[in-house]
């Protein structure tokens, strides 16, 4: 079986309380309130900017070439979604620069940051690999549930569902797959721990935004 099979089975759990939570749910029907929205998008494009950097220095880190140009094209993927929000919602919902990391967002990004930098290899490529992979199955089951047709989350719903993401995603799950071949049973043990870290971030993602957290102090 290949690691991402494992990998997959080990955080479906994670996977399925997501599709329930109350922020994936209202963005479905549309009742999401518009300032938990806005808050979630302020908060995924410091993400991205971190998120970017991290699959660079993980692109910088690859043993093979193939592998490290995949890095850096997911990670100019990430940094022109960041762009795309800049030029897009974060002018129309009229973010203002400078708010600072949640306390969620701050952890999740610098996660994956010091995976990035210090874990070994196979184990970072397994860190950053939710981002991906349970993005995608979440965007897939909001767009087969949806199904008001004004929903004002539309433009939203539509950048994770497509067919494009899903080539990006199924060539990540490859690199990993590739990577772990070569890897012992030990090392795919601490791959799966760090992807199912990163799952329980996923999740905390969306409920910080969804209870518009902020530092206690
Ligand atoms: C918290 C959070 N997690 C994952 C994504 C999804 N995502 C955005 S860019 C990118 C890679 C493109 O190469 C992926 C997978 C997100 N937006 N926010």
């Amino acid at each position: 079986m290949n690691w991402s099979n494992t990998a997959w089975q080990t955080g479906s759990p994670i996977y399925t309380q997501i599709t329930q939570m109350p922020f994936i749910r209202e963005l479905i029907s549309g009742t999401l309130a518009p300032e938990k929205f806005t808050f979630y998008i302020a908060q995924d494009s410091l993400y991205l900017a971190g998120f970017g950097r991290a699959l660079s220095l993980i692109a910088a880190r690859a043993q093979h070439s193939a592998h490290a140009l995949e890095f850096m094209r997911f990670a100019e993927g990430a940094l022109m979604v960041e762009q795309a929000l800049h030029a897009g919602y974060v002018q129309k919902l009229n973010i203002q620069p400078g708010v600072p990391l949640s306390p969620t967002c701050q952890h999740y990004t610098h996660y994956l940051l010091s995976q990035a930098a210090l874990a070994p290899l196979e184990v970072a490529m397994a860190a950053v690999l939710p981002c991906f992979w349970i993005y995608k199955a979440v965007g897939d089951y909001i767009y087969a549930k949806e199904q008001l047709s004004d929903n004002p989350y539309q433009d939203w719903i539509n950048t994770y569902a497509g067919e494009e993401f899903g080539q990006i995603v199924a060539r990540a799950i490859r690199v990993c797959d590739e990577v772990a071949e070569t890897c012992t049973p030990a090392q795919h043990q601490a791959m799966t721990e760090a992807y199912v870290t990163a799952s329980k971030l996923e999740w905390m993602f969306w409920d910080s935004a969804y209870k518009l957290e902020e530092w206690p102090v």
